[in-house]
């Protein structure tokens, strides 16, 4: 016999194991449970497959006739690709739901909690709400605002340089502080990063993890249309988007490389708003920054990111004409530089990872 807090940790368990399998579905655990023994569990595995209450009430079977159901995000109430699961949840005659978040969809946030209470079935909202909340940010950010969810990644040196003088930086952190940025890429919609990084460093930015991992869209933001056709995020497997100003020649650029989704913005320059608008409304839900500094600069300026993964490997570069992690012009003040709150910081091998988020305005 578990405390609530304890199932409720049992469904969060299924849902984070499924983070970065599921877009543009959020990922969704389920216990249901009945006189302190767990009788069905279920996590949603991929679009198109069941939810996650389905797999758990189709293991409890009968049984979950006056059970509880413990999910960490508020059963679907309209007809997706599969029926409603706060209809299922009443035809099974469960005796009680507890809900962990609420949907963030304000067309469908709490009708799926109002027709399980209109049944009868008594509902407790916000058990352990944060982790629910945590783990579906990124579905959350891109359901409230139709734009993507953007983390900003920068590894550097103790003194804060990305890159020699020269450009090297081959490699400023160690394995497996690289490794875990591999994990994030796995679990992004998308990865973006300037034409700079590719001109510097002819990155493959493409998941390579010892389990292996999918390959996010690799998204270049390139003005001009420089990108060399014989770089590795034109000549490999994995898919690219290019995206280019008004007055790149588009055209040519789609007849040398007919596998490359090349993406002409209506300005000169490409602004960050439109761009994540745009990625937005392609179904890109989140989406992991890698820089260079000129990029973090048009983000940081901006203003439009919703984390800071920093790693800090301990190591001094020095050097005035080193690269630093964010460009741009930058305020006169520090008063006008903008203030995070530390999220986590955690050792990986050699170095460290420091998670910050923008402060709740
Ligand atoms: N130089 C370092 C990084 N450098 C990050 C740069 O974007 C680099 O060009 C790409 O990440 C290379 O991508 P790929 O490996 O070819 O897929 N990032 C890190 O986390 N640690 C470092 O030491």
């Amino acid at each position: 016999m578990l405390t609530k807090e304890q199932y409720m940790d049992v469904a969060l368990g299924l849902a984070e194991a499924t983070i970065g399998q599921t877009s543009p579905n959020p990922s969704v655990g389920a216990v249901v449970v009945k006189d302190g023994r767990i009788i069905g569990m279920g996590s949603h595995l991929k679009p198109g497959c069941p939810h996650a209450e389905v797999y758990a009430l189709q293991q409890a079977g009968e049984a979950a006739q006056g059970a509880e159901l413990y999910v960490t995000l508020e059963p679907c109430s309209h007809y997706g690709k599969t029926p409603p699961c706060a209809d299922l949840i009443i035809d099974n005659k469960l005796k009680k739901v507890y809900v962990a978040s609420t949907d963030p969809n304000p067309k469908v946030a709490g009708t799926g909690i109002q027709k399980l209470k209109d049944a009868g079935i008594e509902v407790e909202i916000g058990l352990r709400e944060a982790r629910a909340k945590t783990i579906n940010r990124t579905f959350f950010h891109s359901i409230r605002t139709n734009q993507p969810y953007v983390t900003l990644k920068a590894a550097m040196t103790l003194d804060g340089k990305t890159a020699t003088a020269t450009g090297d930086s081959r490699w400023i952190t160690s394995e497996p502080a690289r490794q875990d940025v591999h994990y994030q890429r796995s679990i992004h919609d998308a990865i973006l990063v300037g034409i700079g990084t590719i001109l510097k460093d002819d990155p493959q930015l493409t998941t390579r993890l010892p389990q292996g991992g999918n390959n996010p869209i690799r998204i270049v933001l390139d003005t001009y249309l420089r990108t060399p056709d014989q770089a590795n995020v034109l000549t490999d497997e994995a898919p690219t988007w290019i995206v280019c100003g008004a007055l790149a020649d588009a055209e040519q650029f789609r007849e040398k490389h007919r596998d490359i989704n090349v993406i002409q913005m209506e300005t000169k320059k490409i602004d960050i708003h439109s761009l994540l608008t745009l990625l937005g409304k392609k179904g890109i839900q989140s989406l992991y920054v890698e820089g260079g500094n000129s990029v973090h600069g048009s983000f940081v300026e901006s203003g439009l990111f919703n984390a800071c993964h920093w790693y800090i490997a301990p190591k001094l570069l020095g050097g005035l004409e080193a690269f630093s992690p964010v460009g741009g012009k930058g305020p006169i003040l520090m008063r006008d530089s903008i203030s995070l709150a530390i999220d986590s910081i955690e050792q990986i091998g050699s170095d460290i990872k420091i998670i910050a988020l923008p402060k709740k305005e």
